[in-house]
């Protein structure tokens, strides 16, 4: 089984991804962006605010094929339940945000254009918790680290993050993530263990 955590920068995801690490040792954890050379070229372009927001799409994207070949697949090949602390809904999100003005071929819906892109060889989670903040008290908590933790662009990422989960509700758990932190993780918590002993 297959669990993502999502939602917007200062949200909560890894807290909460912290905190089920320390209590579900059977489990594997892993996150995008991730560490390897791919992530790190990720990284080398959200430090960039010039960067070219298609060739951003697909440093995610390599990043994301990579982690899926060396981390997901073999782990759910050997029976472990994963939870990655953002996953593909991320580049959904953010990615489609930062293309918004692009103008793709045949006025394209960025959205729509990033799920045809993944479908060919992505594996889909099984479900999603999604910590719902407004974009104000997201940027405030993540501290304006990376060119995305602006309210303005957040706001953006939130308006499809309800799209996907508009078309997709019953993969998705909204957790109230404005709440005390250790409410939403105790939430957090009990969405998955609900998750995995329904399995
Ligand atoms: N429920 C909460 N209330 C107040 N502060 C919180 C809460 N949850 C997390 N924080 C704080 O907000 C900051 C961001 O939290 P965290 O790193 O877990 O978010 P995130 O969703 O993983 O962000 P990012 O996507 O930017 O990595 C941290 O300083 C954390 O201690
Ligand atoms: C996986 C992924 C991430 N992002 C953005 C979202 C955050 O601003 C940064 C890094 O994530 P972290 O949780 O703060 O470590 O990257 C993105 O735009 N697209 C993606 O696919």
């Amino acid at each position: 089984m297959l669990l993502t955590l999502e939602g917007l920068d200062g949200s909560g995801k890894t807290t909460a991804w912290e905190a089920l690490a320390g209590s579900h040792p059977d489990v594997t954890f892993t996150r995008e962006p991730t560490s390897s050379r791919y992530g790190d070229a990720v990284a080398r372009s959200m430090g960039d605010d010039d960067a070219d927001p298609l060739a951003e799409l697909f440093l995610f994207t390599a990043d994301h094929a990579d982690h899926l070949s060396r981390v997901i697949r073999p782990a759910l090949a050997a029976g472990s339940v994963v939870v990655s602390d953002r996953y593909s809904d991320s580049r959904l999100a953010y990615q489609a945000a930062s293309l918004s003005d692009s103008r793709l071929a045949d006025d394209r819906d960025p959205l729509s254009y990033i799920r045809a892109v993944h479908e060919p060889f992505s594996r889909p989670p099984d479900a999603t918790i999604y910590l719902d903040i407004d974009p104000e008290t997201a940027a405030a908590r993540a501290g304006a680290t990376n060119k995305f933790e602006r309210a303005a662009y957040l706001e953006d990422v939130r308006e499809n993050y309800e799209r996907l989960i508009d078309a997709d509700p019953d993969r998705f758990v909204r957790v109230d993530a404005t709440r005390s932190e250790s409410t939403v993780v105790d939430a957090v918590e009990r969405h998955v263990e609900r998750l995995v002993d329904g399995a």
